[in-house]
């Protein structure tokens, strides 16, 4: 059965098409490679997915940029996602996965570094049941609330949650239900703890240690940066036009011959 990646997203999006695939053909039968990137808010997830991206060629899908910019799209499910994110709240895993499949398959690469995902329970098990990735390892920054707290007031992205009502109930959150995440991939001997209170530098040699304790090397920072920004499709749009634009010069040239 050939499905395109139309239709692959489309049955993301409805719960009695989830298993549409079923066993024959997964969802994700390509071989992504998934790390996820775990941490308090402000431990320094997206500093690092940054470094990560450029050294590693993988691409940095945060869950938390994409629910902001489904609010911005002006969505229907806008509304209700900036209000659970002025709460700290974490947003139902529907509306999440689905923009993280979303951005995997649009992206035209096979390794990604999920970040601020699974934040709960529930984000784990629909991830799990819709793609059948396990993630190689588990990122996680470990960081203490004191520099945890000082890092956001300090970050000034203009975000409606960095302000310290909502900071405290995202601590909260962070205890009560992402802890228990880390520790069952703790149990399974994929969490990889950092010491994150450290400088970024550092925090990122000891990232370094871990991808290459699973075998991940580094790749030339032209062909990771091109590919981070752009994505394989829109090179190969570039490409396509690119090569209309020789066809219209040369015989514009030939004329003049
Ligand atoms: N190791 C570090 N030491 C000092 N400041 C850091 C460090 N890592 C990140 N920061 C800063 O802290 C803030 C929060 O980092 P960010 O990567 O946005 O965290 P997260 O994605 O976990 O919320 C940013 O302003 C960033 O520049
Ligand atoms: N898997 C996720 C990730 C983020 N979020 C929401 O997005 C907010 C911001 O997450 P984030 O990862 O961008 O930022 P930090 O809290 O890590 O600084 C969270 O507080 C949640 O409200 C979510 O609901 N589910």
């Amino acid at each position: 059965m050939v499905v395109s990646m139309k239709e692959r997203v489309e049955a993301t999006s409805s719960a009695s098409n989830i298993n549409k695939f079923g066993s024959e053909e997964s969802l994700f039968d390509k071989n992504f490679k998934v790390v996820f990137v775990l941490g308090g808010p402000g431990s320094g997830k997206g500093t690092q997915c940054a470094n990560i991206v450029k050294h590693y060629g993988f691409t940095h899908l945060s869950a938390g940029d994409l629910l902001r910019e489904e609010i911005k799209s002006g969505s229907k499910s806008g509304g209700m996602i900036k209000n659970l994110m002025k709460e700290g709240q974490i947003v139902p895993s529907e509306v999440t996965v689905k923009l993280l499949l979303r951005a995997m398959l649009e992206s035209g690469n096979d390794k990604f570094l999920i970040d601020g995902f699974p934040r709960n329970e529930e984000n784990r098990v629909a991830f799990e049941n819709l793609t059948n990735i396990e993630p190689e390892f588990v990122l996680f920054f470990d960081c203490s609330v004191k520099e945890m707290e000082r890092r956001i007031l300090n970050r000034k992205q203009g975000r409606d949650d960095d302000n310290m009502e909502t900071i405290r109930k995202r601590f909260e959150v962070f205890n009560e239900s992402t802890l228990p995440v880390i520790e069952g991939y703790n149990c399974k001997g994929k969490i990889r703890k950092i010491d994150a209170d450290k400088p970024v530098d550092e925090v990122f040699e000891n990232v370094k240690a871990i991808f290459s304790e699973f075998g991940i090397e580094e790749v030339s920072y032209k062909k990771t940066n091109i590919r981070a920004i752009m994505g394989f499709e829109r090179i190969m749009c570039l490409i396509k036009w690119l090569s209309n634009v020789k066809k219209i010069f040369t015989k514009k040239i030939l004329r003049y011959l």
